[in-house]
């Protein structure tokens, strides 16, 4: 058994600008018994066994009520392995109420007659956000406002005046948010759950946006070793992990300060930018088990890492009508829905039933990025994702904290599958026959990074301003995390179980896209190295004009810059672009390439082909130079050109969608008036709001009728 001893320990105090009572450090040991390994993190704070939950409260959060009235935005969340306590640190039960009923009730004492508060509450499940208080058949698109900042669209605010209406509310949103029974935890959360409490001020008939207070309890990470997960819930679980590890590789990328941070990776992620490096301040909550070394040096690494994550926040004022008054985004949005396809995706819970004694110690750490006062504008940080880190950089009075772990229940789980990267079907037949599997520890996204490429020996100095790099791994490599699970650079592994051709290109064609937007990638030359040993590409941009190559490699063979990135203005072009390229690069890893089919000192194979304007037979290029032909069948052409044609059309109705006028829209199958409105709305609030064909969810359409509109469309050219 491993037991995990934690020590806390003073160390010193803050910088005296910075000095007050919450900035001591505490220093977690955490030892395993049988291997003698001891890890030891700094964290804000440390609370065992003996505190309880409403002592966190005291210490911790408190003191960040006040600040919410004055437009400090504020987010606390609970992170922990499943089983550890996140949902009775955040709820709690009857007897120990948790930190958002806490939360809630120190604000309604703060409340006076010009101030009204309202809250949400919704789910982050399977990578969709679904409304708690208000069930709707759909899930709630996540979109981006003019700014820059999330916003969830027409998710329901149910005003709150006492205790007991909260309660209610409450008690109503945990009741429909979907748990179930697991190996580790008896009522598991298979979702996020976020509650978020809306403070507004009254001046006459003007309502304005105060503050908001974020509290969420996350999802748990899942060993499914130990959690024997079979069927649905380990779907679940795979989602779970998968955006955990997003989350993961942000605060990584925060840490790190690197030039992109990964928010658009994943929904939590996505929703969670504002509080991560963003304008809120953040404390989280890490609930640890200490029968567990693994996963507890994993949760004290990552809040140990968050601790270093400095947020801007600077008061807010703005004017969003309060959930009484008439909103007429919301009724297109319930007429929207009416027309839709409706989902089964709620289901309620069971019973609950008793706990279920496990070891409770429980400790926790928690981050508190604050930083009042600042002059920066919140809509000045909401936008610098894209901007690099210059954002993040200055220096604040760290916290953190910590509290525990803990038993379980019962339930009626909600038998729900979804595709990760929206609905490819429409690409490529090869991809509706398959299933898209997913491995639980969030392998089967693309995963950017700025590590140099693996093939070739680059000077790493001449990497510094790569923007972002694309790995794309063929084989079945399954990912690994060294044991503060950050290290590994070579833990991504991308794209397992989509074999084909289209599958690579789609999934590559979402990231590439994730990556290009909002950046200026203009000039970037694409490089694409194929390691034939392994069966592995990679997949770089470079801000560099002269991207720096192997030395080994023949000169000749000098990467052909994309020349198409430059010149096209718009990031669809710009997809466009590259899309003939991607595919003739990714065509010969279907194909079985042996290295030691070709003269290769190393048996590396690169590719270096990159002229989009040749869509022929792909070529490959030796590492010592020498050119040779693939062998590909008529068939594999008509395959790769069909494909290409599905694309390039799906391109040019997105982009249609982005630039047509209202009249141009109505001519559309499957647009009528009031989509052709909210496509110009939406247009405002983003200036490209479709970039692939999953964007179209945020009309309102569901997977399948994008298909068919798309078919309708293309049936239409051959009329
Ligand atoms: N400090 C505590 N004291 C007593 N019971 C606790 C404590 N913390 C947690 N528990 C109990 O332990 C069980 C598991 O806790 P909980 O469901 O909060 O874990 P979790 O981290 O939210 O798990 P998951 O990620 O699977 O949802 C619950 O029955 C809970 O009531």
């Amino acid at each position: 058994m491993n037991i995990m001893d934690m020590e806390r320990v003073e160390l010193q105090k803050a910088s005296d600008a910075q000095a007050d009572e919450t900035s001591e450090e505490v220093a977690v040991h955490i030892k395993d018994q049988w291997s003698s390994r001891n890890e030891c993190y700094k964290l804000d704070s440390f609370f065992d066994q003996g505190n309880n939950v409403g002592q966190v409260f005291q210490r911790e959060v408190s003191s960040l009520i006040p600040g919410i009235f004055q437009g400090l935005n504020t987010t606390v969340f609970a992170y922990g392995a499943t089983g550890n306590g996140k949902t009775y640190t955040m709820q709690g039960v009857v007897e120990q109420p948790g930190l958002m009923p806490l939360s809630m009730s120190a604000i309604l004492s703060l409340c006076d007659d010009a101030t009204s508060v309202e809250v949400s509450y919704y789910e982050v499940y399977m990578d969709r956000c679904y409304d708690l208080l208000e069930p709707k058949a759909k899930e709630i698109p996540v979109l981006d406002d003019k700014d820059g900042r999330v916003q969830l669209k027409g998710l329901s605010r149910v005003r709150v005046q006492s205790m007991s209406e909260f309660n209610e509310t409450l008690a109503s949103g945990t009741q429909r948010r979907k748990v179930a029974h697991t190996g580790l935890n008896d009522k598991s959360s298979r979702s996020h759950g976020m509650l978020t409490i809306y403070i507004f001020k009254h001046d006459g008939s003007n309502s304005t946006l105060s503050g908001k207070m974020n509290l969420i309890d996350l999802a748990g990470n899942e060993d499914n070793t130990r959690s024997c997960n079979e069927g649905i819930r380990l779907i679940e679980s795979a989602k779970i992990n998968q955006s955990l590890f997003a989350l993961s590789n942000v605060i990584y990328a925060l840490n790190n300060n690197q030039p992109r941070i990964p928010y658009r990776e994943n929904k939590l992620t996505r929703i969670l930018q504002d509080s991560l490096g963003g304008n809120s301040r953040a404390l989280m909550i890490a609930c640890l088990n200490p029968m567990f070394y693994r996963e507890a040096v994993h949760t004290v690494s990552l809040a140990a890492r968050s601790r270093q994550i400095v947020n801007f926040v600077s008061p807010i004022q703005k004017h969003i009508k309060p959930a009484m008054e008439t909103d007429m985004e919301e009724k297109l949005r319930i007429w929207l829905e009416s027309k839709g396809k409706t989902k089964s995706i709620q289901k309620r819970d069971g019973p609950c039933s008793s706990y279920r004694g496990k070891t409770p110690i429980h400790a926790s750490s928690q981050k508190k990025l604050d930083m009042p006062g600042s002059s920066m504008k919140t809509s000045d940080c909401g936008v610098s994702r894209a901007k690099g880190r210059k954002l993040f950089g200055c220096e604040l009075p760290a916290q953190s904290t910590f509290m525990g772990n803990f038993p379980c229940e019962a339930e009626n789980p909600s038998e729900q599958t979804e595709n990760v990267m929206g609905d490819p079907s429409c690409l490529s037949k090869d991809m509706e026959s398959k299933e898209h599997t997913s491995i639980p520890d969030g392998s089967d996204q693309l995963k950017h990074s700025t590590t140099p490429p693996h093939c070739g020996d680059y000077d790493d100095k001449e990497q510094k301003n790569t923007a972002g790099e694309f790995k794309f791994f063929d084989q079945q490599k399954v990912p690994h995390e060294s044991s503060d699970g950050l290290e590994d650079d070579n833990r991504f592994c991308e794209l397992v179980g989509a074999p084909s051709i289209s599958e690579r290109i789609y999934s590559l064609q979402i990231s590439l896209k994730k990556g290009l937007h909002g950046n200026d990638h203009q000039g970037t030359p694409l490089i694409i190295y194929q390691h034939g040993d392994e069966g592995d590409a990679d997949v770089n941009f470079s801000t560099q004009p002269a991207y720096p190559l192997d030395s080994t490699l023949n000169k000749e063979n000098k990467a052909v810059h994309c020349t198409e990135l430059a010149e096209s203005p718009t990031i669809s072009e710009r997809i466009m672009a590259l899309q003939n390229s991607l595919r003739k690069v990714l065509s010969p890893i279907n194909s079985n390439i042996k290295p030691g089919n070709h003269p290769s000192s190393d048996g590396k194979i690169c590719l270096l082909l990159l002229e989009p304007k040749t869509p022929k037979t792909p070529c490959l290029s030796t590492c010592d130079g020498h050119n040779f032909q693939m062998t590909s069948t008529p068939l594999d052409e008509s395959s790769v050109q069909s494909s290409n044609l599905k694309e390039t059309f799906v391109q040019k109705y997105l982009e249609f969608l982005n630039n047509a006028n209202k009249e141009e829209l109505l001519k559309l199958k499957g647009i009528g008036q009031k989509r052709a409105d909210y496509i110009l709305e939406l247009r405002e609030e983003t200036p490209q709001p479709f970039i692939s064909l999953s964007d179209l969810e945020k009309i309102g359409l569901s997977g399948k009728q994008v298909h068919d509109m798309i078919r309708r469309a293309a049936r239409g050219i051959f009329a």
